[in-house]
C-alpha cells in the first residue's frame, strides 16, 4: 500500500509545520478531518474555536503526543513519525495552562530542566536561566530560588514560558497558557508575549477560545469547527469574513462593544 503522504507532495516549501490531508480518529469517531495548512517560520498562528472543536488535538499532532490516522504532519520538512521523538521535541517548546512546573524544584531548576537534560555545563545553565527570567520580566535575584507555590499564577505562567524557551527551540506550542489568569494580568502577558515572539522570531502555535486573545497575538487566525479548519486568515481578513462560525465569534466581540457603549 502506498503511504498516504506519498500521494501528495507538500504544497508549501520551507514551512515550519505543515499538515497534509490530516485526519485523526479516536476509535470510530472522527476528531479531525481534511486538515491542509502550513505554518511559516516566524508566524504566530492562533487556533481559535469552541470547546471541543479539535484545537488541542491538532496541536498534539505537531509534537507527536498524537499521530495522524490519515495524512501527515511535517515539522521542518520531515514527517513527525520519521523524526526521532526526542529530537523532534527539542525543536518544540510546549506551554500549557497548568504550566506543569515541578513543585519540589526551584524556579531556577524548573527553567533549567531541558538544558540540564541536554548536559549543558552548570555555569551555562545558570546564565541561561537568569537571561530567561529577565526576558519574561522576573528579577532572577528575587525569583530563582523560590518554589512554584511561592509565585502568583501570572508569575508561574511567565516561568512556564521561560522554561519552554530554555533550549531555544524554533517552535513554541501554547495551549491556553493564560486561560486561568485575571483579565488584566492576562492582557499584560498577551501583549508582552506578542512582543517577545516578534523579537525572538519564534514560530508559535497558540490555542484559545477567546477571540480577543486571538486578535492580540495572531499573525493569522485558524478557526476550527467540528474538527475542521474553516477559516485561515489574517486578523484584518478575519474581521471581514462571511463564514458563519467566524461571524458567530465576531458577534461576541460586538456584543462586548455594545455592553461597553451602554455603560
Ligand atoms: N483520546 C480521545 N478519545 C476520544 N475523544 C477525544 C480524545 N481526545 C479528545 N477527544 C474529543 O475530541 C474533541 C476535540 O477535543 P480537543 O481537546 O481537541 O478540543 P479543543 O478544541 O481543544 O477543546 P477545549 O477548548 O475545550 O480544550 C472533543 O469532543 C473531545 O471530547
Amino acid at each position: 500500500m502506498v503511504p498516504n503522504d506519498a500521494k501528495r507532495e507538500p504544497t508549501f516549501a520551507g514551512a515550519a509545520v505543515e499538515f497534509v490531508d490530516v485526519g485523526f480518529m479516536a476509535g470510530d469517531r472522527s476528531l479531525l478531518s481534511g486538515l491542509n495548512f502550513a505554518i511559516q517560520s516566524g508566524e504566530a498562528l492562533v487556533l481559535l474555536g469552541r470547546s471541543g472543536s479539535g484545537k488541542t488535538t491538532t496541536m498534539k499532532l505537531i509534537n507527536r503526543l498524537l499521530t495522524p490516522t490519515s495524512g501527515s504532519v511535517r515539522v521542518q520538512g520531515k514527517i513527525t513519525t520519521e523524526w526521532d521523538v526526542i529530537q523532534l521535541r527539542r525543536q518544540i517548546g510546549y506551554v500549557i495552562q497548568e504550566t506543569g512546573l515541578f513543585p519540589h524544584f526551584t524556579i531556577e531548576r524548573n527553567v533549567g530542566l531541558v538544558p540540564s537534560l541536554q548536559n549543558w555545563q552548570p555555569k551555562r545553565i545558570k546564565a541561561r536561566v537568569h537571561e530567561l527570567l529577565d526576558l519574561v520580566g522576573l528579577e532572577p535575584a528575587q525569583f530563582a530560588d523560590r518554589y512554584p507555590n511561592q509565585l502568583s499564577g501570572g508569575q508561574r505562567q511567565r516561568v512556564g514560558v521561560a522554561r519552554a524557551l530554555a533550549a531555544d527551540p524554533p517552535i513554541l506550542l501554547m495551549d491556553e497558557p493564560f486561560g486561568a489568569l485575571d483579565p488584566i494580568t492576562r492582557l499584560e502577558l498577551q501583549q508582552e508575549f506578542r512582543r517577545l515572539q516578534q523579537e525572538l522570531g519564534k514560530t508559535v502555535v497558540f490555542v484559545t477560545h477567546d477571540i480577543q486573545e486571538a486578535f492580540v497575538l495572531a499573525s493569522r487566525i485558524g478557526l476550527m469547527q467540528d474538527g475542521r479548519l474553516v477559516v485561515l486568515e489574517t486578523p484584518e481578513e478575519f474581521l471581514r469574513s462571511s463564514e458563519p462560525e467566524a461571524q458567530t465569534f465576531l458577534k461576541t466581540l460586538r456584543t462586548l462593544d455594545s455592553v461597553r457603549s451602554k455603560e
